[in-house]
């Protein structure tokens, strides 16, 4: 996945980065997000001589979006490339990193100005647990920066700069909603990682933790590893694609004799206990289809953090929620059962909107932590 870059590095029409070491394209910052389940990366190319050629941008395999606003100013032509392991498969991470010899970038400018030339940027808790096999392995520091932070600074970035970053998905349809930047606070942000991180956000740098919830995408993966014996994340969600919920949630019908219950408005389709129809059949784990226990799984994980956003989104007054995390994978029936579910509580007051780069919020921002120190003045230098 790559982005053409802006990020705010633009020089005076005809300064020039002088450095012996760099050609054309040569990749110059890293950071990483280590999460409980993957680790991000986020690093960035530059080119000298000129723009994202459309060449180069079609035979990009990966996603490509080019920020917004217009400069000008020549910006120094990067590109942002986007990568993703197991956080278990650390190694391979470790490999590809050496492969591509991501951890020497930057030290151009680096030797230049005499900083420390073997730190990246890191967030995550991993960045804690992993610090030692850095260095060990790639002989370079974790320069740690905070999660929260990042999550925020990641946020901002993409709904300011990238468009289109933010959609809504209503009806099975993706709508790209115009994000005016002068009325982007205060919001919600829902971060759907291993665990749920919920973020009242007032501004760059002005935010704060209101909420999170043990139930989440490392629940959903874990619990359907063991339910369906699946090997990947991909293949669970693959499953619930072709599975149907209601066989083993049990419906308000189900308990109403298939009458609605009007009267506090709950349909008979509406679901009164997830997994809740396997307590009254006389099956074990084995007679129920895997696709049939993902599906209520993601929808059971999917509703239930819909609703505790819309709760804090009503403690607060926010009416936009955005959700970010890798385990939404841009996966229409987890958007659409948080986007029911949130419209559903707020009676149509608030709105789940989700973003493109959802699992590399912290990553970006880690990324973008490195213009507050030198990267910034020396780029412009
Ligand atoms: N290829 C994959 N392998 C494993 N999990 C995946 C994959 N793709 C999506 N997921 C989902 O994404 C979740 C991890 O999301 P994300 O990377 O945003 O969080 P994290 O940083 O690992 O977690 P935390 O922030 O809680 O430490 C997993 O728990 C799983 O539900
Ligand atoms: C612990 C973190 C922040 C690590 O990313 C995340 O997994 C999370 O927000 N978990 C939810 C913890 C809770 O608030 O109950």
């Amino acid at each position: 996945m790559e982005v053409g870059m802006q990020g705010g590095r633009l020089v005076e029409p005809d300064s020039k980065i002088v450095s012996p070491t760099l050609s054309a394209d040569e990749v110059s910052h890293l950071a990483v997000d280590i999460g409980g389940s993957l680790i991000k990366l986020v690093y960035s190319s530059i080119n000298h001589n000129s723009g994202i050629d459309d060449k180069e941008k079609k035979s990009s395999k990966e996603c490509s979006v080019v920020p917004n606003g217009s400069s000008n100013y020549p910006v120094i032509c990067g590109r942002l490339h986007f990568a993703k392991f197991e956080t278990s498969k650390i190694n391979d991470c470790v490999e590809f990193i050496l492969s591509k010899q991501l951890h020497r970038g930057g030290s151009w400018h680096h030797e230049t100005f005499g900083n420390d030339k073997k730190a990246i940027k890191a967030t995550g808790g991993g960045a804690y647990k992993f610090a030692d096999l850095f260095k060990e392995k790639l002989g370079v520091s974790l320069d740690k920066v905070d999660e929260m932070d990042c999550l925020v600074a990641g946020s901002n970035f993409l709904l300011k700069e990238v468009h289109p970053e933010a959609f809504t998905y209503i009806d099975g349809r993706e709508e790209y909603v115009q994000i005016d930047i002068n009325d982007l606070y205060p919001y919600l942000l829902v971060n759907i990682g291993s665990g749920v991180s919920m973020i009242k956000v007032d501004g760059d740098g002005k935010f704060e933790r209101v909420s999170g919830t043990s139930v989440g995408g490392g629940t959903f993966w874990g619990l359907g590893k063991l339910l369906t014996k699946c090997k990947s994340f991909d293949e669970l969600l693959e499953l619930s694609h072709k599975g149907n919920n209601r066989v083993i949630d049990m419906l308000v019908g189900d308990i109403y004799g298939g009458t609605d219950y009007t009267k506090i408005g709950l349909s008979s389709t509406n679901i009164a206990s997830s997994f809740g129809k396997a307590i009254s059949e006389n099956k074990e784990l084995e007679d129920y289809r895997p696709e049939d226990i993902s599906r209520s799984l993601l929808r059971m994980i999917s509703n239930n953090i819909g609703q505790i956003s819309y709760l804090n989104a009503l403690r607060f007054g926010l009416k936009r929620i955005f959700f970010g995390g890798f385990f939404i994978r841009g996966h229409a029936y987890t958007m659409d059962t948080i986007s029911v579910a949130v419209n559903f509580w707020s009676k149509g007051e608030a709105k789940a909107m989700f973003l493109r780069h959802e699992g590399f919020l912290g990553a970006l921002g880690a990324f973008r932590s490195y213009e507050s120190h030198s990267f910034d003045a020396n780029m412009t230098h």
